[in-house]
């Protein structure tokens, strides 16, 4: 665990949402060494008080306990208060009716840091240009007022007049020039917010950053690596470099001996392994690269999703609010979700927890099902369902109609899915463990299918930071060929004759392109008869129409992304396909002998002569097989070693 990691937050930050256009502000480098990066709002016109610094109202929430109080009266004033609280929080959130409303920005900053800047709007200089006055040897301002035209020309003032055009002529040139500068200027800052306190800084700052060399590197790692504190400052100090690289670079450094340093530096202050630091870092701008790997070490807003089959989201909120549980609701995104912001009772065994009015669950694990939104009397296939988060929401949204195929191919895992289902008093459920690539020929002709696939966690790091370690290249590999294996079949399993649907939410909760964006192009090179849809989600960032050299379908930017160092919940990714009719018959070669699905890599062309029995193709299955049969409890042999090569 790296040495930032065991520092985390105290109460988790409220959820606040920006929009989908929102664009990552970039940080002022301050000279705190050890301050974390505050966010500044630019546009003062957006900016909303912080979340940290609640109205004084929300302060005097009680916390109340299921206890009670000797003091009949006081208790009923608390209970009142608690009472009035609850009405100005829900009032206005129709529980029945899905919300709709602006989203807000998540603002990182602490209270004393929430002053808002003035706004930078861009002003036009030929307005605030002062009158100008044309000299004309007279200093009456009066004159000014005079057109040239109604001045008769003679010889006794022409020079005169000469002298005060060319003047005027030598007032604007100065004019333009100082507008031109000003304008360059304003750019400049535009361009960069780091510039701003560049020259202050740059002049204050004697002790100039300077980039280790190699030898210096290593001499660094033999002592044990470098302190903490050098860490941040060369983070910062990188990422500001990189900014603007040919203006701050030192002389003779390269862009990628800055890049280095940084993920060498993360690997040792974070705690990743450098084959996943550089992975991650690679998907953002530098500075929001940082942003990243910061808020992976600041746990997530604890949220709940009241169970809409048992209580209504008012109700359990006053439930928990009378015994301690201080909350309000998420966002206007979702009408079921609250946030969980201090209790004085595990919130994991409150009565109405045993009594299956609430799931615990992440905020972004609303978003797939939000995003497949099933109808009542619908048929629906979970594919990868266990634990049952997203399996009884969508239980909640047929209202108990219809029917889910809840599977799991680990069967282990389906014991926690039917314990939750029973608990949440879902009776449409059907609980199955298949591997879901045997899909859908034990079952299909769904109305809609959620396919949340099993994947790296690159997205939930803040939860389980073994990832930061453990994941290698020949994971991402080999999570990535089994979702576009499970992606088809899943696709396949939907009935592009449904009536009301005909619909595929296919979700991770991972960052990475090679699990989402690749996988996705890949269902839509592979059926022609899918597209993409809208999620329907109101934020989130557009999915990648390109990376790094890979170009994907333009309908690649309907698919939403979700970050946690600007979204404040869990990194996810959701895409939405429209299964239509098939004109034509499936490529042959997607489908084995067995009937497994068979994934065809980069470079279709070529691909189209493989099949399973493909040499390439060997170590993915054997390896898909011996964690299927692990799965299932089963013994599993020594991996066959690879053939020498030719
Ligand atoms: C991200 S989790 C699903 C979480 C679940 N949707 C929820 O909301 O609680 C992925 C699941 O996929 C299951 N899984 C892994 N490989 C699978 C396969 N080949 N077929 C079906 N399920 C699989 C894992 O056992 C795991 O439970």
């Amino acid at each position: 665990m790296g040495r930032r990691a065991k520092n985390k937050q105290g109460a988790p930050e409220p959820l606040q949402i920006v929009p989908a256009d929102f664009t990552v502000k970039k940080r002022k480098a301050t000279d705190q060494k050890d301050a974390r990066p505050q966010k500044k709002l630019k546009d003062a016109g957006k900016a909303k008080p912080s979340k940290t610094a609640k109205p004084a109202k929300k302060e005097t929430k009680p916390v109340l306990t299921s206890g009670g109080s000797d003091d009949e009266d006081a208790w009923e004033n608390v209970q009142d208060e608690a009472d009035d609280l609850l009405d100005d929080e829900f009032e206005g959130l129709d529980d029945d009716e899905p919300l709709r409303g602006p989203v807000q920005e998540f603002d990182w900053s602490d209270a004393e840091d929430d002053e808002i800047p003035i706004p930078k709007t861009k002003k036009s200089k030929q307005l605030e240009k002062p009158t100008k006055i044309v000299p004309t040897g007279s200093d009456d301002s009066s004159v000014e007022e005079d057109s040239d035209e109604d001045d008769e020309i003679t010889a006794a003032n022409m020079e005169a007049r000469s002298r005060a055009l060319d003047a005027q002529a030598l007032l604007d040139a100065a004019a333009d020039a100082e507008e031109l500068q000003g304008i360059a200027a304003e750019e400049e800052d535009d361009a960069d917010e780091y510039a701003m306190d560049e020259d202050d800084e740059e002049a204050a700052d004697e002790d100039r950053f300077h980039l280790p060399t190699l030898e210096e590197r290593a001499a660094e790692k033999s002592q044990g690596g470098p302190d903490v504190h050098i860490i941040q400052r060369r983070l910062r100090e990188c990422a500001r470099i990189l900014n603007k690289f040919t203006k701050r670079a030192e002389p003779g450094r390269s862009r990628s001996e800055y890049t280095d340093q940084m993920i060498s530096d993360i690997c040792s202050y974070y705690g990743y392994n450098e084959f996943l630091a550089e992975k991650l870092f690679q998907l953002f701008p530098v500075d929001e690269a940082v942003e990243f790997f910061e808020s992976n070490e600041v746990p997530r807003p604890v949220t709940i999703r009241t169970n809409t089959l048992r209580t209504r989201r008012r109700d359990l909120a006053q439930a928990l609010v009378n015994r301690g549980v201080n909350l309000e609701p998420i966002g206007k995104w979702t009408n079921v979700g609250l946030q969980v912001f201090e209790s004085s009772v595990p919130i994991g065994a409150t009565p109405e927890y045993l009594a299956g009015h609430y799931m615990l669950q992440a905020a972004s694990s609303f978003l797939p099902v939000i995003a497949l939104s099933p109808e009542p009397n619908e048929r629906v296939l979970d594919m990868a369902s266990a634990p049952g988060g997203k399996t009884t929401h969508i239980a909640a949204l047929l209202q108990n109609t219809g029917v889910v195929f809840a599977n799991d191919a680990n069967k282990a895992r389906t014991k926690s899915l039917t314990a939750n289902i029973h608990r949440l008093g879902c009776k449409n459920v059907v609980v199955c463990s298949y591997d879901g690539r045997e899909f859908p020929r034990v079952m299909g002709g769904f109305d809609r299918v959620l396919l949340d696939a099993p994947c790296s966690g690159t997205g939930v790091i803040s939860k389980d930071p073994s990832v930061k370690a453990n994941k290698s290249d020949r994971d991402f590999s080999l999570l990535s060929h089994l979702q576009k294996q499970l992606i088809l079949c899943a696709i396949d399993s939907v009935s592009p004759e449904s009536k009301t649907g005909g619909y595929l939410v296919y979700s991770t909760c991972s960052v990475t392109v090679d699990e989402n964006e690749a996988v996705v192009d890949y269902a839509l090179r592979k059926r022609p008869n899918v597209k993409l849809v809208s999620t329907g989600l109101e934020f989130g960032r557009e999915g990648f129409n390109s990376y790094r050299g890979k170009t994907f379908h333009p309908s690649l930017k309907l698919t939403r992304r979700f970050y946690p160092h600007v979204h404040n919940m869990d990194g996810f990714y959701v895409a939405k396909f429209k299964v239509e009719r098939r004109t034509k018959q499936a490529p042959e070669e997607d489908i084995s002998a067995d009937g497994m699905v068979v994934v065809v890599e980069e470079g279709e062309e070529d691909a189209k002569k493989l099949t399973f029995e493909a040499d390439e193709d060997k170590p993915y299955l054997e390896e898909a097989k011996r964690r299927q049969m692990k799965a299932k409890g089963l013994r599993v042999g020594p991996r066959s070693k690879p053939a020498p090569a030719a």
